[in-house]
C-alpha cells in the first residue's frame, strides 16, 4: 500500500515582527523560508485574513529605504509579487501586482533600523534569485546591482500600442525588480540593427525588444554582423509582446510555463 508522503518541512531562515503598512496598520510576524514568505497577523486579532503565504517564485524584487519624513526613525522594506489571480469580472487568471511593505523600528537609531530592513531585503532577493536559478538551471552568478537593460521599442508594431503598454505595464515592473533601463524608440527600419551592431554592449546586462518578431530579427542580425559576434550573441535577449503576431514571445511564454 502506498504511504502518503510526509509534508515537506521548510527550514525557517529568518523570523521577525513588524508593522505591515497600508490601509490597515497591523502587527505581523514574518517568516522567510527557501521558497516562501509568510505573513501572520499578530494584532489587531479581529478582521481580515490571519495568514498569507507569498511564493518567492512570484517575487520580482525587494528594496529597503528610509521614510521621506525625517522625524520617522523607522525604516521600511517592500517586496513585490506578481501572483496568478482570477481576473475580476473576466475568465481565466492573470498575474497581478501585490506590494507588501513592512516597517522596521525596534531601535531609536534610524541607521540600525535601515540595516535591519536591508538585511531582510537582501535575504529575500537572494532567495528569489536562488529559486530562479533552480527553476532555469542557470549557473549561479554574482549579480551586480543595479542591472541595466537596453529596451528597443517599435512604436508602430502591432496596433501601435507598444509604447502605451510599456508605460502602463512594463515600467513599473522594472522598477519593482530594481532594474535600470534605457528606452530607445526605433525611428525607422534597420534602426535597431545598426544600433546594436555599433553599440558598446558591455554597459548592458540584457537587450529587450518590445515589438513583434521583425524587430527581434533585426537585433539578432545586428549582433551577428559585429566583429565580436561570438561574444555579442551571448548577450541575454528578452522579448516583450508589442507586435501583432508575437509568435516568438508566445512560444517562449508557453514553454517556460
Ligand atoms: N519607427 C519605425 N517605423 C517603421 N518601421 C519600423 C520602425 N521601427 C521598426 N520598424 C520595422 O518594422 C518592422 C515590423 O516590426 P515588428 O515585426 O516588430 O512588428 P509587427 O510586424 O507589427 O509584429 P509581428 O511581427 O508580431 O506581426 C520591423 O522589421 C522593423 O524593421
Amino acid at each position: 500500500m502506498l504511504q502518503p508522503s510526509p509534508p515537506e518541512i521548510c527550514q525557517v531562515l529568518m523570523y521577525g515582527e513588524f508593522m505591515v503598512t497600508g490601509s490597515m496598520k497591523v502587527r505581523c510576524s514574518l517568516i522567510l523560508t527557501e521558497t516562501e514568505l509568510t505573513v501572520q497577523k499578530i494584532s489587531p486579532a479581529l478582521g481580515g485574513r490571519g495568514k498569507v503565504v507569498y511564493y518567492l517564485s512570484d517575487c520580482v524584487g525587494c528594496r529597503a529605504y528610509r521614510s521621506h519624513d525625517s522625524t520617522d526613525v523607522g525604516a521600511y522594506f517592500s517586496a513585490y509579487f506578481y501572483p496568478l489571480r482570477t481576473r475580476w469580472m473576466r475568465s481565466g487568471v492573470a498575474r497581478q501586482r501585490v506590494e507588501q511593505c513592512f516597517r522596521v523600528a525596534p531601535d531609536q537609531n534610524p541607521s540600525v533600523n535601515l540595516q535591519e530592513a536591508q538585511r531582510w531585503s537582501r535575504a529575500i532577493r537572494d532567495r528569489v534569485l536562488h529559486q530562479r536559478q533552480q527553476k532555469t538551471g542557470a549557473i549561479k552568478v554574482e549579480v551586480k546591482r543595479p542591472l541595466m537593460f537596453l529596451i528597443l521599442l517599435n512604436p508602430h508594431s502591432g496596433k501601435g500600442h507598444a509604447h502605451a503598454l510599456f508605460n502602463g505595464n512594463v515600467q513599473g515592473m522594472l522598477q519593482d525588480a530594481g532594474i535600470q533601463h534605457t528606452l530607445i524608440i526605433t525611428e525607422r527600419q534597420n534602426h535597431a540593427r545598426e544600433l546594436v551592431r555599433d553599440a558598446d554592449l558591455s554597459q548592458w546586462d540584457a537587450l529587450v525588444i518590445m515589438s513583434g518578431d521583425g524587430l527581434l530579427f533585426e537585433v539578432v542580425n545586428g549582433l551577428m554582423e559585429r566583429e565580436d559576434w561570438e561574444e555579442a550573441i551571448q548577450t541575454p535577449l528578452g522579448v516583450l509582446p508589442g507586435g501583432s503576431g508575437n509568435a516568438l514571445a508566445a512560444s517562449i511564454h508557453h514553454y517556460s510555463g
